[in-house]
């Protein structure tokens, strides 16, 4: 259903652009926290990537790409994935934290290169989430050139009859399963390691769902079952162990975001031509390193930007219409500090993390579709975690009754206060800065 399909484009266009925009690892201080399946054998964890005994072309393709140490998941991921006998793994870890690298490690490390026929399989949600995989994989395996890839995604038309001769095969599930099963390019019972990524993604379509959980049933019994999830809801827990038997489970949980290090405050307009007064009347006042002001309609966003353009800012505007690698360019600029403001749509930039920025400005407040205060949303607008624990502005534009109303219900639900400020003082506006 079009429900269905938008919101799978939805999560795994906001997963392509945070691999795109990522220039870095996600470092958390959480704990990862590991259910074995077997309590009683030794949990390992390294702190190196030479305590792996990896082959030694792989050891160079990771130091290649600048991997000094193992992130906090793949401490205890890759130790279990690399074991003999493999074993089965179901990780969950939010984006960013080393996922994609570490099962890329594990099949690489698993093919055995004389042979030729594809030994890993691995399905993740969309077309550019496969290629963006495919990538890594070309990159850690640079260094060992007589393994090959393969991707099995719509529009690589293979001739009828064809024996796949690559050791790893990525693709969509939709084609991964023809090409095992109907067209038989892939003998699924040679298969040793099985990755899913993107659970969470994935079961946002039923299609996928279901597909996903019929390859597995073609597969060995001796075949390795991995599967990553940014996130863990029951629905993804349910999934996850129709497709792994015996899991071991890792789990690193997201830092909580707080607004403790926020001053927040609250300016009265009337009109969208007041807050933007408003707004220029901060910026006059203030030195704003890195601003991003969110909107509620596509149509406000290009409003604002717009105007701010005229009045001499470099501004960058993120619109829903835009092609997601166009939103990435966007946000890279933004990121590395070429344009100093960022209008953008609520929509649009949700689960997106740009770090940096200082002060935050609600020209709408965040409600959700039926008209109640997003406190979520807001949170993780304004919100930081204790490691970014720097000093935050936040400026929310109140232009209604029902945006009083909203702004209120949020001061509630955080049981923090949010300061009322008058921007046509500018005394009191160059206070908040301090
Ligand atoms: N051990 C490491 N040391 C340094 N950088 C790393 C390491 N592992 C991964 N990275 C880099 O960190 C970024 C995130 O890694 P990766 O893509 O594997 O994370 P992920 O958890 O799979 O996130 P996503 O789900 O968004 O793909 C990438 O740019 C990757 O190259």
């Amino acid at each position: 259903s079009v429900f269905f399909s938008l919101t799978i484009y939805d999560k795994a266009a906001q997963s392509l652009l945070n691999k795109l925009i990522r220039s870095n690892l996600v470092n958390t201080t959480n704990q990862v926290e590991v259910l074995q399946r077997d309590p009683s054998s030794p949990l390992y964890s390294v702190k190196s990537f030479e305590e792996l005994r990896l082959k030694p072309q792989l050891l160079q393709g990771v130091y290649a790409l600048g991997f000094n140490r193992p992130s906090k998941i793949q401490e205890t991921a890759l130790p279990m994935m690399l074991a003999e006998p493999p074993q089965n793994l179901i990780a969950q870890s939010q984006s960013g934290t080393g996922k994609t690298a570490a099962f890329v490690l594990a099949m690489l490390s698993h093919v055995d290169p004389e042979n030729k026929w594809p030994q890993c399989l691995c399905v993740s949600p969309t077309y550019e989430l496969a290629l963006q995989t495919g990538k890594v994989i070309e990159q850690m395996g640079k260094f060992y050139p007589e393994v090959q890839l393969v991707y099995a995604i719509r529009g690589n038309k293979l001739e009828r009859g064809t024996k796949l001769q690559e050791q790893i095969v990525i693709g969509t599930p939709g084609t991964v399963l023809d090409w095992c099963q109907k067209l038989k390019f892939i003998d699924p019972r040679k298969i040793k390691v099985f990755v899913l990524d993107e659970a969470d993604v994935m079961i946002a379509t039923q299609g996928h769902q279901d597909q996903s959980i019929r390859i597995p049933r073609m597969l060995p019994k001796t075949c390795q079952m991995l599967l990553f999830s940014a996130t863990f809801e029951d629905t993804v827990w349910n999934f996850a162990k129709r497709i792994v038997p015996d899991p071991n489970i890792i789990k690193l949980k997201r830092e909580e975001e707080t607004l403790d290090t926020i001053k927040q405050y609250y300016v009265i307009c009337n009109s969208k031509e007041e807050k933007f007064q408003a707004l220029c009347n901060i910026y006059g006042a203030i030195t704003i390193a890195q601003a991003m002001i969110f909107c509620h309609t596509r149509k406000t966003a290009g409003w604002l930007a717009g105007e701010v353009s005229r009045e001499g800012h470099q501004v960058a505007l993120l619109s829903g219409e835009m092609q997601v690698e166009q939103r990435a360019a966007v946000i890279e600029r933004f990121r590395d500090g070429k344009e100093k403001v960022l209008v953008t749509t609520n929509v649009c930039a949700r689960g997106i993390d740009v770090e940096q920025v200082s002060v935050v400005i609600n020209f709408d407040l965040p409600v959700d579709r039926d008209g109640n205060p997003d406190n979520e949303t807001y949170l993780h607008r304004i919100g930081r975690t204790g490691r970014f624990g720097k000093r935050g502005l936040a400026i929310n534009m109140v232009d209604s009754r029902f945006s009083m109303n909203i702004l209120n219900r949020i001061q509630e639900h955080f049981n923090k206060k949010i300061e009322k400020l008058d921007t046509d003082d500018l005394d009191e506006i160059e206070k908040i800065a301090n």
